[in-house]
């Protein structure tokens, strides 16, 4: 399971961080060179035929399909998340004219709340955004609601879900689901196809490894993709790009959810991040990923008993990372970093640790605790330097 080779890590360095940005993959580099140079650099535009490159965002699509329970012929890949979630949203309320709620849950990514905010502003058609806590969101699904938009596990607490009976329970009042998998592809298993999810979007970054400012992937369910006619319709999810006709006709299936030019050098990337998962069990991996976190939370909570754990104890209910709350948060992360152990803050103030078991043991698990240890007793949080906050954390 242990991949280590596979990455270029610096030397020394723990990386607790591959929630946010997933690290270097090392075929990533000689990719993305030989992408540039004998692709880009010697075929130019030829590129998009010879290499290719316009068939890449199926290609991928269908090498995440696995790592997601979905089918062949179901993923795309390019865009953003933010703009997918967006995608998503609108597909979803055209699916259920009448319906006015999209519901969530409060404390969902703000892309999310604020992609729900302007398409609801675009429409005009006076939908409104209910945000409530996760518990709350049972009872308030009713045949009022469109689609419930949920992120499977919170970048915050890393709590997770439950798709299955969620995604059932939207079902039983007729309104539609549309899944968040940022922190879920790549971490643990997710089964779209099995728990009958309508639409899912992820991003890349993360756990997938393909890089910063990677291409997000869009999942519509099969009967879905072909009645919908996507609001962000681009040229080249029109059914013919290369005719140039001046009104939109939607490609077939997942083809219409395309809009713009793929990002070619980045898919070179991500196509090599991939391979990493060959033959990997997500299952075992994410079994794995429990394990830690649970070595890391029991060592730093012994170290500094005022840290408040905020992810949940339960494996079935949480993702691959672990989340304290402390009102040094941001000092003791930073400090940390110093000390080589990267993880990240999230305001107000909470500390978050992601655990990757493809380039992580329970040795580097010790030597974090150890290196938590000198920055805590040697009060090395208590520095000037870490009283203001970088501009991204
Ligand atoms: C849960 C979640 N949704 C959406 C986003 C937004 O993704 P992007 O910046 O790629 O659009 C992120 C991360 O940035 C995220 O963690
Ligand atoms: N996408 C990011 C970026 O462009 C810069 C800094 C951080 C990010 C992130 O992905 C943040 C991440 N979604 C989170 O869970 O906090």
């Amino acid at each position: 399971m242990l991949r280590r080779d596979a990455f270029d890590l610096p030397e020394g360095v723990i990386y607790l961080d591959g929630n946010s940005l997933g690290p270097l993959p090392r075929r990533a580099e000689a990719a993305v060179a030989r992408a540039m140079q004998a692709e880009w650099g010697a075929m130019l535009i030829r590129g998009w035929n010879e290499a290719g490159w316009m068939d890449q965002p199926d290609r991928l699509g269908d090498r995440i399909a696995p790592l997601i329970g979905a089918a062949p012929g179901t993923v795309t890949v390019g865009e953003t998340l933010s703009i997918r979630v967006f995608q998503g949203l609108a597909a979803a309320l055209s699916l259920r004219p009448g319906r006015k709620v999209i519901l969530t849950e409060a404390g969902n990514f703000p892309s999310d709340l604020y992609m729900a905010q302007g398409l609801i502003d675009a429409l005009g058609q006076g939908h409104v955004l209910r945000a409530l806590p996760a518990t709350e969101i049972p009872a308030a699904l009713t045949d009022e609601v469109a689609v419930l938009m949920l992120t499977e596990v919170d970048y915050r607490s890393g709590a997770r879900h439950d798709m299955a009976a969620l995604t059932a329970q939207a079902h039983g009042v007729g309104a539609l689901t549309l899944w968040d998998l940022a922190h879920s592809a790549g971490a643990l298993p997710v089964a779209l196809t099995r728990c009958n999810a309508d639409f899912a979007a992820g991003c890349t970054y993360k756990y997938l490894n393909g890089g910063p400012g990677a291409p997000a992937f869009f999942y519509a369910r099969p009967d879905h993709s072909e009645i919908t006619r996507p609001i962000l319709a681009g040229w080249l999810g029109h059914a013919a790009p290369f005719d140039f006709a001046p009104d939109y006709a939607p490609g077939p299936g997942r083809a219409r959810f395309r809009i713009g030019t793929p990002p070619v050098l980045q898919m070179a990337a991500l196509d090599a991040a991939l391979d990493i998962f060959d033959g990997v069990d997500i299952a075992a991996l994410h079994a794995r990923a429990i394990v830690l976190a649970d070595r890391l939370a029991t060592g730093f909570e012994a170290v500094c008993p005022d840290l408040r754990r905020l992810t949940p104890m339960d494996p079935a209910r949480r993702g691959s990372q672990i989340a304290f709350a402390h009102p040094n948060g941001y000092a003791m992360v930073q400090a940390l970093i110093a000390q080589g152990v990267i993880g990240d803050f999230r305001a107000p103030d909470i500390l978050r640790f992601g655990l990757t078991p493809l380039y992580l043991d329970a040795g580097d698990i010790d030597t974090a605790i150890e290196r938590f240890a000198q920055v805590i007793e040697g009060r090395l949080w208590d520095d000037p330097a870490y009283r203001t906050r970088n501009k991204v954390t």
